[in-house]
């Protein structure tokens, strides 16, 4: 997901279309006209043509083309899938169901969070998450350990919430300092209270057909979630995914496949992964990487999931950068029938799906 500005680095960028003589002839095509565009970035301010990006050191080696179809239209055709709204609409959900719980059995259920090290993205997606579960009346328990803790540490806290039963949830905050295992640290969490759905247990249990996961990892669950609330039908519908990361890509492919989709990973060793792309009517892109996924590695009518979180640079933004995804929106928008922005699509409902793992969870123990 999103790359912390504290470990980015700066780097020329080489993914969307040059500035030069390219781009001047696809100039036209990035002219402002639909509701949907929510910024006021005009054709010379096109953001999927930064000069200098800002990204993460463990950038994928995806290459891309520039290509424009003849398909594209000058219009932005696609509905904007809005996941901060739709994450408002499950967190008033879940905030009801709590309330009911804890007046019919007086359970009220915990999450734990552990957070190791310093990094500035971690500790806000933290805080954050403390103040969605306070939000909706679910406690939280907060433990956060230095950056040169050990694996035993984070291990003893783990074995504690283990067998707290006011803790329904825990979860371990990704990435962990480069000296801890992570596979140790995940596999620890007991797969009852397994809410990040990274236990292999439970990837396992996704991957089998017949087999239930007790829970399914939080952002390709919240990519589904829109699926479902936008209704866009899945079954039998070819979806691409890009990327193959334990905690997005993989499980994003196996529940996509849950739901009856054929489908195909694209990933850093693909050759020619727009041909592959372009034949999706799904498309979830999480590979970490700002503006690759052109306009034209997609086919018209596509529905795109864009799980990126990518800073670049933006001297005009108080911040010194934005955040914009892995599929170049302004583009993709004249292709596709619907697409997540970002910010504002997926990453909010990653929050939203941890609650609604927690309240799972809660429920389950106590058979509610
Ligand atoms: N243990 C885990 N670690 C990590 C997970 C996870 O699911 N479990 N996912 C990501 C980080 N993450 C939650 O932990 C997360 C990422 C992004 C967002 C979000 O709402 N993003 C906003 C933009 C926020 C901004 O302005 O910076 C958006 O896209 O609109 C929420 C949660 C890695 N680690």
């Amino acid at each position: 997901m999103a790359s912390s500005p504290v470990t980015m680095m700066k780097m020329k960028v080489n993914d969307c279309s040059p500035p030069s003589t390219t781009a001047a002839r696809l100039l036209p095509l990035f002219r402002r006209h639909q509701i949907h565009f929510r910024s006021s970035v005009g054709p010379l301010q096109n953001p999927c043509f930064p000069r200098t990006i800002i990204t993460h050191a463990s950038r994928s080696s995806f290459s891309s083309s520039s290509v424009i179809t003849a398909s594209m239209t000058t219009e932005a055709s696609a509905k904007v899938i809005d996941g901060k709204k739709i994450a408002k609409d499950v967190r008033d959900e879940i905030a009801a169901e709590i309330s009911l719980m804890k007046d019919s059995i007086s359970v009220v259920p915990g999450l734990a969070v552990i957070l190791v090290g310093d990094r500035k993205d971690s500790a806000t997606y933290v805080r954050n998450k403390k103040k969605a579960c306070e939000a909706v009346g679910i406690k939280s328990y907060e433990v956060c350990l230095r950056e040169d803790s050990t694996e035993e540490e984070v291990l003893k806290y783990i074995s504690g919430f283990n067998d707290d039963p006011m803790v329904h949830g825990i979860l371990v905050q990704l990435p962990l300092p480069s000296h801890m295992n992570e596979q140790n640290i995940l596999n620890a969490v007991r797969i009852e209270k397994d809410v990040d759905g990274f236990h292999p247990l439970n990837i396992g249990r996704l991957a089998m057909r017949g087999r239930e996961p007790l829970f399914v990892p939080c952002t390709p669950k919240g990519c589904i979630e829109l699926l479902h609330r936008y209704n866009v039908e899945i079954k039998g519908k070819r979806a691409v995914v890009v990327g193959r990361s334990n905690i997005v890509g993989m499980p994003a492919a196996l529940l996509l496949q849950r739901e009856d989709a054929t489908v195909s990973i694209v990933h850093s060793r693909t050759k020619k992964p727009e041909e592959i792309t372009r034949q999706a009517d799904i498309i979830i892109s999480a590979v970490g990487q700002p503006n690759m996924v052109r306009g034209s590695w997609i086919k018209p009518g596509a529905v795109i999931i864009d799980v990126g979180i990518n800073p670049v640079e933006d001297a005009t933004n108080p911040r010194g950068y934005r955040l914009v995804g892995d599929v170049c929106f302004e583009e993709a928008s004249k292709v596709a029938s619907a697409i997540t922005p970002v910010p504002g699509g997926v990453g909010p409902m990653t929050i939203a799906m941890l609650l609604s793992n927690t309240l799972l969870s809660a429920k389950r123990t106590y058979n509610y």
